[in-house]
């Protein structure tokens, strides 16, 4: 059987080291629409290195990416990489992330959930260097057609939306190039590449790396409502509600709830609104 969910939990996390320095953020930047500073100097925080900051979701980069090539590969895992797509994601930051470093990355499968169609794997990691945590990320993998093998469904419960107009909007468009250039910071799914893959997957045409919306859509929440100022951002959590496409445009939505969080939602602007992240928040100072 393709996953066997108890050798999966049962499996002991594996740690590796991981490293990476100032062009690793530089490229990741680029791969989720920095811009140049023609169209606004602050954008050079994100590109030129004596100004550089970190945007936190470059975490679900850091250190060369998953290695996710042919397919998903762990103790009771082995899915074909075509069934797999990125359902949600959270990244907690224990510290401002530097610009350049090396720590210590354990992960492991931490749930496997049977929703009858699908599975979904939660892959939790979390990341110390020598002086302490750095971060914790939590993925969850939805698995296509791999369903039914008699496990816990798990939770399904959704955010609702504040009952009023939103507080920011911003628009993003997606480059036509984006996941050429974003896949280089280690995500070589050709899902995001190669059209013939994409057909055998269900799409049209390649589909952007869930991971690069979710970057787009946190640096259009920093520049937007927290001053650009990147140390703000405590966690970041989404779901991958609809696929975006390159060439489209993102239109991010944020609430500002009285409690201090972001809420936010995603949608591609020229599909009359077709959801792409939705239950997005982000906590911060
Ligand atoms: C460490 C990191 C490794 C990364 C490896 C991944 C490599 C990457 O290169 C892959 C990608 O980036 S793929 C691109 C990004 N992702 C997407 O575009 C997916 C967009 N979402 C969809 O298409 C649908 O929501 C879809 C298809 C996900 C679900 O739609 P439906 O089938 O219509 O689902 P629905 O009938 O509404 O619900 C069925 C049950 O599943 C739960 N669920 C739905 N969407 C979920 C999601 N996004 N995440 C987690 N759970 C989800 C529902 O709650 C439901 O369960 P229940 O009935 O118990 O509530």
């Amino acid at each position: 059987m393709p996953i066997d969910a108890r050798k999966a939990l049962a499996a002991e996390p594996r740690s590796t080291e991981i490293a990476w320095d100032h062009k690793d953020v530089q490229l990741y930047h680029l791969g989720i629409g920095a811009g140049t500073p023609a169209t606004d100097p602050a954008e050079l925080r994100y590109t030129l290195e004596s100004r550089l900051h970190v945007l936190p979701s470059f975490a679900t980069v850091a250190g060369a990416g998953m290695g996710v090539v042919g397919g998903l590969s762990a103790p009771g895992i082995e899915v074909d990489l075509a069934a797999v797509l990125h359902g949600s994601q959270t990244i907690e930051l224990h510290r401002p992330l530097p610009v350049s470093g090396g720590a210590t990355s354990t992960s492991g499968v931490s749930a496997v959930y049977d929703k009858g169609k699908a599975a979904i794997l939660v892959l939790r990691t979390d990341v110390a260097d020598a002086e302490g945590p750095l971060w914790t990320s939590e993925a969850q993998l939805y698995v296509r057609g791999e369903g039914g093998f008699g496990g816990e469904r798990g939770p399904s419960a959704r955010l609702e939306l504040p009952g009023r107009a939103p507080d920011l909007t911003a628009e993003r468009p997606i480059r036509e190039d984006q996941a050429l250039l974003y896949r280089l910071s280690g995500d070589w799914n050709p899902l995001h590449a190669d059209p013939d893959f994409a057909k055998l997957a269900g799409f049209d045409r390649p589909i952007l790396h869930g991971l690069c919306s979710y970057g787009m859509v946190l640096k259009a929440a920093v520049d937007t409502a927290l001053d650009g100022d990147v140390g703000r951002v405590r966690r970041w959590s989404a779901r991958f509600a609809g696929v975006a496409y390159p060439g489209e445009t993102l239109r991010v939505r944020m609430w500002r709830l009285d409690d201090g969080t972001l809420q936010l939602t995603a949608s591609a602007a020229e599909r009359d609104d077709a959801p792409v992240l939705a239950d997005a928040l982000v906590q911060h100072t």
